[in-house]
């Protein structure tokens, strides 16, 4: 069984080919902001995307011969996790997502290419908008504004279905709080193999992140969007892309802000404490949703490899249940395992509407 795996990020392509549970091929394309700024909107990336898909394939020798081709889910309707074949009611809605991101153009790209190969089917799995919330959890205090969650789904659950296999139990069986700590973070509250709270990672509810603005002094935000300085696109720009720690020391770059730190930088200092006090504040109010009887802490994302940040927060959370680490993104393994699970019979293959 030979499955394509890409995955579209807002600064790079990762592009994966498993034969089975092998990897033959992972490649991670990074791009310039100069390279993507040509295209007006993400959208318009489609063919250059594609395009580098099928060049990475040919220049590494590997035939376009798939049983399945598998892509980053966007940001469609929400949906509970699981995998989905991309039919053509997700590529409408994908189309006209409600929100930009790179990842809206995986199941386009994974359409594309599977249509031109002989019975072979497109999928997503664990899109950002899988909601699995609790009712409660929906409420915010206006009722024009019912919360809507953008996080790192895919990461999260591989994560937690990993952790769960080296405890000897299931997913089904655990009650976890994980933090991905990454360009964006998200905290999600895992209830017995369910998401049943999680933040907006992409645009402004959650703790400040590298890229990200997180929850912001809604006041303040209105009469900025009101003062005639910034168009809507800047804004939204400033909340979900040039926000956080890039806005405050013009870098996502945690290792560079570490090194000005350890050489006397007082102000890096101040500012990626506040991201990790932020990070920690949000994960203990994540403790209370499961009333504090919480099996584990999972953290991982790019950030968790840093022991100057780990450390730091642990020091905030530990006391709440105990911490396991597990840096970088299990994204492209989880899409190819999701693809062979699928083709199998072993998961279900759910029906985007
Ligand atoms: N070794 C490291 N130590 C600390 N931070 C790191 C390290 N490697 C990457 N990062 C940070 O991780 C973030 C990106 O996280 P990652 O999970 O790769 O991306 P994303 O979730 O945005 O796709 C960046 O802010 C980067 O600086
Ligand atoms: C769209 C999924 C959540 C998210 O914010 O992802 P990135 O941090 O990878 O942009």
């Amino acid at each position: 069984m030979k499955i394509l795996v890409i995955n579209p990020g807002s600064t790079s392509t990762k592009i994966a080919v498993y034969e089975n549970e092998t990897p033959l091929l992972v490649s991670n394309i990074k791009h310039t902001v100069e390279e993507l700024s040509v295209y007006p909107q993400v959208i318009d990336q489609f063919e250059f995307r594609k395009n580098l898909v099928l060049q990475e394939l040919e220049s590494n020798g590997i035939p376009f011969a798939f049983d399945a081709v598998i892509g980053r889910g966007g940001l469609v309707k929400p949906i509970p996790g699981g995998v989905y074949e991309v039919n053509e009611a997700m590529v409408r809605d994908t189309l006209h997502a409600m929100r930009t991101h790179a990842c809206n153009l995986g199941g386009l790209i994974a359409k594309e290419l599977a249509s031109s190969l002989p019975d072979c089917p497109a999928f997503i799995a664990d899109p950002g908008v899988v909601d699995e919330l609790e009712d409660i959890a929906r409420i915010t205090g206006s009722p024009l504004m019912p919360k809507i969650t953008i996080w790192h789904a895919l990461n999260q659950k591989a994560i937690a279905r990993r952790f769960a296999k080296e405890q000897g139990t299931r997913y089904e069986e655990l009650d976890l709080i994980i933090c991905h700590l990454g360009g964006g973070i998200s905290i999600a509250v895992h209830h017995h193999g369910r998401a049943i709270d999680a933040n907006n990672a992409l645009d402004g509810e959650g703790p400040f992140s590298p890229e990200r603005a997180g929850t912001l002094p809604a006041g303040q935000l209105i009469d900025l969007c009101f003062s005639g300085q910034h168009t809507k696109d800047e804004l939204k720009k400033r909340i979900s892309g040039r926000a956080g720690l890039t806005a405050h020391l013009g870098t996502t770059d945690v290792p560079a802000i570490i090194k000005s730190i350890e050489e006397g930088d007082k102000k890096a200092e101040l500012i990626l404490d506040a991201m990790i006090y932020n990070v920690a504040k949000a994960i203990g109010g994540a403790a209370t949703v499961l009333c504090g009887k919480i099996d584990a802490i999972l953290l991982t994302g790019g950030i968790a490899y840093s022991d100057y940040v780990i450390s730091r927060l642990k020091k905030r959370i530990s006391f709440l249940a105990p911490i396991h680490i597990y840096p970088g993104e299990n994204e492209m393994e989880s899409l190819a395992f999701n693809a062979i699970g699928a083709l199998k019979g072993e998961l279900p293959i759910q029906v985007y509407k």
